[in-house]
């Protein structure tokens, strides 16, 4: 059966190489701050795909929350199956499509912890619910399947860190998604897309170069 669609043509503006900055993540954070303008919400979504060491994949969505000059981070839990699979294989994908825009932006690399002090630093940004939720969830584990088996570990976290700091799990914070492939989509009219592929060379110089749509 085919799916009933809503498809639509993309008529995203031209893009050329010459305005394309040289770093990738520059340019990332440009094309970004035109999509927290366009998009409805969560422009910093990302569909985040890993791979354990015996091939199997998954695909999932994360928030990425701030880019440095190195890469794109984002936080979790390091015992979810995210963490498992980058475990034992660093090297992760992700994507984002921004429908405002008919933009997409794929970028693969590998990712590495950040420091503790770094994650501490987030987690203490987050809202003391979020802080809760995060300590109180084995992310990913299987649970009892009655919903107030967690509802009642959050409200006895809830109420224990009332008027206290809430730890930080251990097995909880960030990773850097430092790039190594970054392709930059422009969707245009009649499927026929403009893309720009930046690649990381040995010496650390960014390759651009335009792929066919
Ligand atoms: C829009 C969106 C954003 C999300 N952001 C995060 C995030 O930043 N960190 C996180 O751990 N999970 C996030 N999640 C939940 C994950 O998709 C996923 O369910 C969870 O991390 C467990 O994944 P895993 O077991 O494959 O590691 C988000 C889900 C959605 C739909």
């Amino acid at each position: 059966m085919y799916l009933k669609e809503k498809q639509r043509d993309y008529f995203g503006t031209a893009l050329s190489i010459e305005e394309l900055d040289a770093n990738p993540l520059r340019q990332f954070i440009k094309w970004y701050e035109v999509a927290l303008e366009t998009e409805p919400f969560e422009p910093n979504a990302v569909a985040l795909a890993t791979s354990n060491n015996q091939g199997e994949t998954k695909v999932r969505f994360v928030l990425i929350k701030a880019i440095d000059d190195k890469g794109f981070l984002f936080f979790t839990n390091y015992s979810s199956i995210k963490g498992k699979h980058l475990e034992e294989n660093p090297k992760a994908s992700f994507a984002c499509y921004w429908p405002t825009l008919y933009r997409q932006i794929c970028v693969s690399g590998t990712c590495e912890k950040t420091s503790y002090e770094l994650s501490l630093r987030y987690f203490r940004t987050r809202p003391f619910l979020s802080q809760i939720s995060a300590y109180t969830s084995p992310q990913s584990q299987p649970i009892p399947s009655d919903r107030t088996y967690m509802e009642t570990l959050f409200d006895q976290n809830k109420a224990k860190y009332a008027s206290l700091t809430v730890p930080m799990p251990d097995n909880w914070g960030g990773y850097r998604l430092i790039p190594e492939k970054v392709e930059f989509w422009q969707g245009r009219e009649n499927r026929f897309h403009d893309r720009f592929l930046y690649s990381k060379e040995a010496s650390g110089q960014w390759k651009i170069e335009r792929l066919a749509p």
